[in-house]
């Protein structure tokens, strides 16, 4: 059911009737000469914009994120753009877990203004060059979309903060929300422009997108979607201060594999269908499914993980070890602890300044001798707060090294710009612990990146001479707040909250034996090894196909009589059912015979009349099974066909 505040949204906004739920009584199928199942819609809307069919053999895989993996870049004196793929993006890395037969598109922003005079020539240009897809929003939604909904709300939301009902600001604001929509729908626009078939797989990436997989489900009833929230999801109580918590879970539901980094999250959002959509869930075969209108949505908890063949080679460049071989001068006799946070007001890296301030007031010994170098990427939303943030960040490290520091020695560096990326390699490779001490986070992958670079390689091995102390050793302090933290057991556990845990780990990595650091290096190093990011989309992708299948392929199919009527509720893989088959159904009837597709969506005698003459019959297609006896009864108010009585077979 549609909520009615919430039709009035859509109304507002112009775009096609949105219902969050299934079933979606929206076009029906059509069997096409190939046998493939699809919108009419679509087939004539891709008339002019399709990008293309994969050649026969390959199986497209359509990844969807609010940003694609790409840096572009505008020459001003010729107005000419630039693109290059980021190969440091996990986006791109993920496709290394695709079998091989997969071609991977990419559906994202290019978080550029493109004028609209230019976007055709470069939607060509990206598709031709990356198999990326580019969506223009224009500024305004831009603006509204991520700047104001998903950084502005969610992001806090998602991230433990409450609004602040005091302060007007803080209202929900529904045009807000009607931006998110329109921008989602933008984005599943792009996306059916890259689905050709059902064999076709998509997945939607975090929560800028939690609208995408609706939009999608309402184009394609058997579209194969997966999501996956690579922010935290907040405890249901969190969670259901949001006016729009219904519309998002429900648009979740769509999605085939609900993706999450941890238990906990996954827990949160269980209990949150449970208790705001009555919803029931079960555990089978090792995975949880939920129950919703007759399909089966399934949960996954699997972390993402790290390239760890890029970070490999990039430790290898001539350049990083340089740098490496920089850094270690600098530092020579110092104990480097390193900090790497985007500038977000969650990553508590002023927290993290204050353990390290009460560590030298208490521990007179370690002042000249230990250094934090902090590296904060630059802030990724616009917010007052963040600023706010920032400039405490920065007063509070200049107050330690105005304490503690001398000509010489400065207990914080903080590099408040950007750099590139194979001196941060560097700079793990010669940090002695790396800490994160994030207030939340979904998962945050330093922590990976940084036990992969202490591992070193013979060029670093070299380097040390016979100064053999650091090989092969790492430590880490972590907040219990982040989604990496179960993974890494060998790590000084802190609650970033408390100022006394902080200077109490970092004191405690001061005094590790060199046997420990490598002891706890390992463990590390062989997790996050096997658990890298091909991995995490491997298993993804498996579990993807896995819910599918058993989803659209079950071969039972259901019947139903009534006084004057038949009603034949077709399973999802009913096209499989040889012309014979209904031709007999038809004899049988003798009445009014009506089909229902799986989801209660009328099938018009036209769709029927189209099935291929060689399509194979499946002997065994007899078994009838009403396998959601509520759900049929409550498709069938269509037409003039008020009341049945459902017999199992
Ligand atoms: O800042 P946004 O544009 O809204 O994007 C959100 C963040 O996305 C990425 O982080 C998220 O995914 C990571 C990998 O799964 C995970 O480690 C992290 O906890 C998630 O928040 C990106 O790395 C961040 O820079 C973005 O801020």
């Amino acid at each position: 059911m549609v909520l009615s505040s919430y039709q009035n949204l859509l109304d507002m906004c112009s775009e096609d009737a949105f219902d969050f739920q299934q079933p979606l009584r929206s076009l029906p199928c059509v069997v096409t000469s190939h046998g493939i199942i699809s919108d009419p819609d679509l087939e004539s809307s891709n008339d002019g914009n399709s990008v293309g069919s994969a050649p026969p053999c390959l199986k497209r895989k359509v990844v969807v994120a609010n940003s694609l993996p790409l840096n572009c870049i505008k020459d001003e004196a010729t107005g000419e753009w630039s693109f290059a793929v980021d190969d440091n993006q996990l986006l791109i890395q993920l496709k290394d877990g695709f079998p091989i037969d997969s071609e991977v598109i990419y559906v994202g922003s290019l978080n550029v203004q493109v004028d609209p005079s230019e976007q055709d020539q470069i939607s060509q240009k990206l598709f031709k060059e990356h198999k990326c897809i580019p969506t223009f929003l224009p500024a305004d939604l831009q603006q509204r979309f991520y700047h104001s909904f998903c950084k502005q709300k969610l992001w806090p939301l998602f991230h433990y903060m409450l609004p602040v009902f005091h302060d007007k600001g803080e209202l929900f604001d529904r045009s807000l929300f009607q931006a998110y929509v329109r921008a989602n729908k933008i984005f599943a626009d792009k996306v059916m422009e890259a689905v050709n078939s059902d064999e076709d797989c998509v997945w939607v990436h975090d929560y800028h997108l939690m609208l995408v997989p609706t939009f999608l489900r309402k184009k394609l009833h058997r579209i194969k979607v997966g999501f996956f929230l690579h922010s935290p999801f907040p405890s249901s109580e969190i969670y259901r201060t949001l006016p729009v918590r219904d519309e998002i879970l429900k648009s979740l539901l769509n999605a085939d594999l609900i993706g999450f980094q941890t238990f906990d999250y996954a827990r949160h959002f269980l209990s949150c269908c449970s208790r705001l959509l009555g919803l029931n869930y079960e555990s089978k075969r090792g995975h949880i499914g939920i129950e919703y209108f007759g399909r089966t949505v399934c949960l996954k908890i699997l972390a993402a993980g790290v390239h760890v063949g890029r970070l490999e080679s990039m430790l290898k460049l001539p350049a990083t070890i340089s740098k490496v071989q920089e850094i270690e001068n600098i530092y020579r006799g110092k104990l480097v602890i390193l900090g790497v946070d985007d500038m977000d007001i969650f990553k508590g890296i002023s927290l993290k300044l204050l353990g390290l301030e009460l560590l030298l007031e208490r521990t007179p010994k370690l002042r000249g001798k230990i250094v934090l170098v902090q590296i904060v990427n630059p802030a990724r939303s616009i917010g007052k707060d963040v600023e706010e943030a920032k400039n405490e960040v920065i007063s509070v490290a200049q107050r330690i090294n105005d304490k503690y520091g001398s000509t010489n020695y400065k207990p914080v560096v903080l590099i408040d710009y950007s750099i590139p990326f194979y001196e941060k390699i560097a700079f793990y490779a010669a940090s002695d612990c790396c800490i994160v001490n994030a207030v939340r986070d979904g998962m945050n992958l330093i922590p990976y990146e940084y036990t992969i670079c202490r591992q070193g390689n013979e060029e670093i091995d070299k380097l040390r001479g016979s100064d053999k102390s650091s090989l092969h050793t790492s430590t880490l302090i972590v907040s219990e707040f982040v989604g990496c933290s179960p993974s890494l057991s060998g790590a000084f556990r802190v609650n970033p909250w408390s100022v006394e845990d902080v200077a109490d780990a970092l004191y405690n990595v001061a005094d590790l034996t060199q046997y420990e650091k490598i002891q706890r290096h390992d463990k590390h190093y062989r997790y996050v090894k096997s658990h890298d990011v091909a991995y995490w989309a491997r298993s993804f992708d498996l579990d993807l196909d896995r819910a599918c299948k058993e989803q659209y392929s079950q071969r039972c199919w259901t019947t139903g009589f009534g006084l004057n009527f038949r009603v034949i509720a077709l399973s999802p893989g009913f096209r499989k059912l040889s012309p014979e088959h209904f031709a007999s159904s038809y004899k049988k009837a003798n009445k009014r015979l009506i089909f229902l597709d799986y989801d209660g969506t009328l099938v018009p005698q036209s769709s029927l009349d189209k099935a291929p003459s060689n399509m194979k019959s499946i002997p065994d297609a007899k078994a009838t099974v009403i396998t959601n006896r509520k759900f049929l009864q409550n498709s069938i108010a269509i037409d003039d066909v008020k009341t049945t009585s459902i017999t199992n077979h």
